[in-house]
């Protein structure tokens, strides 16, 4: 067993659905991307079951896997998203999105990219400051048009996570603390190009308990409360995304454990629910497939030295993350402790430390639960052209993003004549 259902050893050989690993390595060459079109699929409707009969939009968020071909897919099963961009906007279209059915998040929206998600109508935009509302009400009016807003509270909840994802504390930049919001509200004559419509919140990413979900629907709540009862009429409340998935040995709650959480803390209230999950639907649906290029032996450690690196995969150098390290044929060499690491010239460039199995020379690796800000986060450092994606879909193979060539990582540079 590896542990994750659609990633699975038959007789030693890794296979994702019904297609060996290393056929897809041997088509398609390595680094790639491989992910299970069955897997994307159960989790978005394990979320989508578990609300029952309770209004909801599932939004999700882009940042996460932004491919075309997986937007794509969710879009079908009837998807929304978060996005953060211009660019993810544009990507959404692409993918047969409905903006009627996305949210747009971040704390520094340029005024292009909201003319672009006002031209597109897109459902709603979640503020995070008053100094963007007010940038957002002068377009809005310059463009003869209502804008729809919820404001993104800072509920100042410890989502006990690591510090670079974590966003809902009072001292991160995003969102707006509660009291403020509730004031801004208040004055809502003051923009009459905007429509508020909903509340929002956001407060970190890979949380593995439900505690910090429910102190924040309780605060969110609690500001409902309030604005109901001055006659504010909030039509949603988006709750986020955040539910971390499994990478080593946490214990974490179910999608439907920790969407059942959400729909009991806000039972009493009539208003749609939204929520933005990105990690939990795509991250345990991927891999990066790479190869080892070399084996070398040193005094002091053994290293396997393979052809994906840290602009493929930057969670381990950025965050000192942990990804399980899989060999595609089992019981290959002698087992020892290996350093994986990658051909870039920095020594934070690894994808996993002192990892106890046994590899040859040319020997296929699957570094697992990379599906979520793995390709979304990787970058052409060194000049490395960026990898290809794959959707395997039961026996069939589907090549969903090329491999970049050479010529195109300097198609836009220019020699000065
Ligand atoms: C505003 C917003 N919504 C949703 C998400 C998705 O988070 P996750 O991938 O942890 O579900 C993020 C990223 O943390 C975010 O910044
Ligand atoms: N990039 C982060 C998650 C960031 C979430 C962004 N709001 C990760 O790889 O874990």
């Amino acid at each position: 067993m590896s542990g994750f259902p659609e990633f699975i050893y038959y007789d030693d050989e890794l296979f994702v659905e019904s297609v060996p690993l290393k056929q897809i390595a041997e088509k398609f060459g390595t680094p790639c991307y491989v992910y299970s079109r069955s897997a994307l699929t159960k989790a978005y409707q394990e979320f989508d079951t578990a609300f029952v009969n309770r209004d909801h939009l599932i939004c999700f968020a882009v940042k996460a896997n932004s491919n075309i071909a997986i937007l794509n897919l969710f879009a079908q099963l009837g998807s929304g998203f978060d996005i953060v961009s211009g660019g993810e906007l544009q990507r959404v279209l692409k993918a047969g999105g409905d903006p009627g059915k996305t949210v747009f998040s971040g704390v520094g929206k340029s005024i292009y990219e909201m003319r672009m998600a006002l031209e597109e109508n897109i459902l709603c935009f979640n503020v995070e400051s008053e100094a963007e509302l007010i940038a957002l009400n002068k377009i809005a009016k310059d463009m003869d048009k209502l804008a729809p807003v919820s404001l993104r509270i800072n509920p100042d909840v410890d989502a006990k996570t690591h510090p670079y994802i974590s966003t809902g504390l009072k001292e991160n930049k995003f969102g707006i603390p509660a009291r403020e919001a509730e004031r801004i509200y208040k004055s809502a004559h003051l923009y009459p190009n905007i429509r508020f419509i909903g509340l929002d919140c956001h407060i970190g990413s890979q949380l593995t308990e439900l505690e910090p979900f429910t102190q924040t629907s309780k605060k969110m709540l609690h500001l409902l409360d309030s604005l109901q009862a001055q006659n504010l009429e909030i039509e949603h409340l988006d709750l986020g995304g955040g539910l971390g998935i499994r990478y080593n040995e946490e214990i974490l709650p179910s999608i439907s454990d920790y969407v059942s959480a959400l729909c009991i803390n806000t039972h009493q209230i009539k208003q749609r629910l939204l929520i933005e999950p990105g990690r939990s639907l795509v991250g345990n649906a991927g891999i990066l497939l790479t190869r080892i290029e070399y084996l070398k032996h040193t005094p002091a450690r053994n290293f396997a030295i393979v052809d994906a690196a840290m602009n493929d995969l930057m969670r381990p150098a950025l965050y000192d993350a942990y990804h399980e390290i899989l060999p595609v044929h089992k019981n290959s060499g002698e087992i020892k402790d290996y350093q994986i690491v990658g051909p870039v010239c920095e020594t934070g460039d690894f994808l996993g430390h002192d990892r106890r199995i046994g590899l040859i020379n040319g020997d296929l690796l699957a570094i697992m639960s990379a599906g979520a800000y793995g390709m979304s986060m990787s970058s052409n450092y060194n000049s490395r052209p960026r990898a290809a994606e794959i959707m395997v879909d039961k026996d069939t193979i589907h090549i969903i993003r090329q491999r970049e060539t050479i010529d195109q990582l300097f198609s836009n540079e220019k020699i000065l004549s």
